[in-house]
């Protein structure tokens, strides 16, 4: 079992390497973008969402997990974007 920990551990703090770069996106697109209403764009989320779970279908990874998680995620992804959006405007 504590192999398993370890593993899971690493690939914990790899995840949370991969979410630093996509959170730097986060702070980019709200610098991109000139009116706050475009901060969340549904139809992009979709996008996503699908994008996702096309790729989790390819490697057997349980949609279950995915869904949770990405809806979280592009949620947690929107709210940051406003904090930034904000900050930077203000
Ligand atoms: C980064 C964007 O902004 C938001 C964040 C998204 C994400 O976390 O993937 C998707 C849609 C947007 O509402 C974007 O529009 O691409």
């Amino acid at each position: 079992m504590s192999e398993v920990r370890t593993g899971v551990d690493a690939i914990d703090r790899e995840l949370v390497r991969l979410l630093a770069t996509r959170s730097a996106y986060m702070e980019a697109a709200a610098r991109i973008k000139p009116d706050r209403g475009a901060v969340r764009d549904e139809w992009r989320k979709q996008d996503v969402l699908s994008k996702v779970r096309a790729a989790a279908k390819e490697n057997g990874v349980p949609l279950s997990i995915v869904d949770t998680t990405w809806e979280a995620l592009v949620e947690a992804s929107i709210a940051y974007e406003f904090t930034v959006w904000d900050k930077t405007r203000n």
